[in-house]
């Protein structure tokens, strides 16, 4: 696998950026509609020439042991598709190891041809903000809401976004779609802008009529084309790099300290020291520390 990884890394890094791939992370609140979305968007890519693969990250997997959604069966047409890869999430530790093994997943698909990249937040929790640092684009699927209100949505995941979508605007829906997106643009105007020159998009689209699908892969590209031109695409993958770097370097340190003998018991006591308000949180972790150092000599 890291022999796999070093190839792929060094690939990458002889390609030119009208090269790289498209990494768009996507998600949602429940009944958004994604899968069907994914699934109508990603045959409508395979059918442009793309090739397509989509990881989902489920934080739950890791503790339920696997994925709780048989993915082939949410996306049935996506997963026959010979243009198409789908990775169910990973179960491999806790949040960190899915997210690890979904960024690896990420330079191998494009080492093996994917020029579209999907990365889906299944389930909620921290997914979000792990996915977001993984791709180019963020995109929010929000089904029309009945009233004027965002859905519950945690605030921070709207700001997070470079595109909004709604979804099933069709039939009935049509209206609340409208309100939806109306709704959504002028709650957005005041937003501070994330990238230069870029004002995050509401479009409609209808996974059921595959209306608004041709528009929003042009907005995409649009988007991917500004920030590539502006050198805001590379600079955005370059910090990622280091946020990563220091992801995973923080989960192997605490691994690290958590195996030196003993500590998780010492861990544990000092946790019941602060809680009880008997040690600082700081005292508590600067004593730590130095057992650390002390059980390494
Ligand atoms: N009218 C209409 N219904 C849709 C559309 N997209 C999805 N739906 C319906 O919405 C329901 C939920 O869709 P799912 O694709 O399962 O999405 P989800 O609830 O977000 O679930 P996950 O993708 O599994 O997270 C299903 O009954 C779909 O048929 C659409 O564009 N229009």
């Amino acid at each position: 696998m890291d022999l796999l990884l070093k190839d792929a890394a060094e690939n990458l890094t002889c390609l030119g950026p009208d090269s790289l791939s498209m990494r768009i992370g996507l998600s949602g609140p429940p009944g958004a509609g994604k899968s069907t979305f994914i699934e109508k968007f990603g045959k409508h890519l395979t059918g442009c020439g793309h090739r397509v693969a989509v990881l989902a990250v489920d934080p739950s997997s890791a503790t339920t042991g696997g994925s709780i959604l048989g993915d082939k069966t949410r996306m049935p047409e996506l997963t026959v598709d010979p243009s198409a890869y789908i990775r169910p999430s990973p179960a491999r530790g806790h949040l960190g190891g899915v997210t690890r093994s979904t960024n690896e997943a990420i330079v191998l698909c494009e080492a093996a041809g994917y020029d579209v990249v999907i990365v889906e937040t299944v389930g909620v929790g921290q997914s979000e903000i792990s996915v977001a640092d993984m791709v180019d684009l963020f995109g929010l699927i929000i089904a029309p809401a009945g009233g004027d209100e965002l859905q519950g949505l945690k605030k921070g995941i709207v700001e997070m976004c470079d595109m909004v979508i709604v979804n099933k605007s069709d039939g009935d829906l049509l209206p609340a779609a409208m309100r939806t997106q109306a709704d959504y643009l002028s709650s957005l105007k005041y937003a501070r802008p994330r990238w230069r020159d870029w004002r995050v998009p509401v479009l409609r689209v209808s996974s059921v009529t595959c209306e608004g699908l041709e528009k929003l892969w042009a907005t995409m590209t649009s988007y991917r084309k500004l920030m590539l031109t502006s050198g805001q695409l590379l600079q955005r993958r370059r910090e990622q790099q280091r946020t990563w770097l220091h992801s995973h370097l923080q989960e192997a340190v605490m691994t690290e300290f958590m195996n030196t003998g003993g500590m998780a018991a010492v861990l544990a006591d000092m946790e019941k020291k602060v809680s009880a308000g008997i040690v600082t949180p700081g005292n508590a972790c600067d004593e730590l520390v130095l057992k650390y150092k002390q059980l390494l000599k």
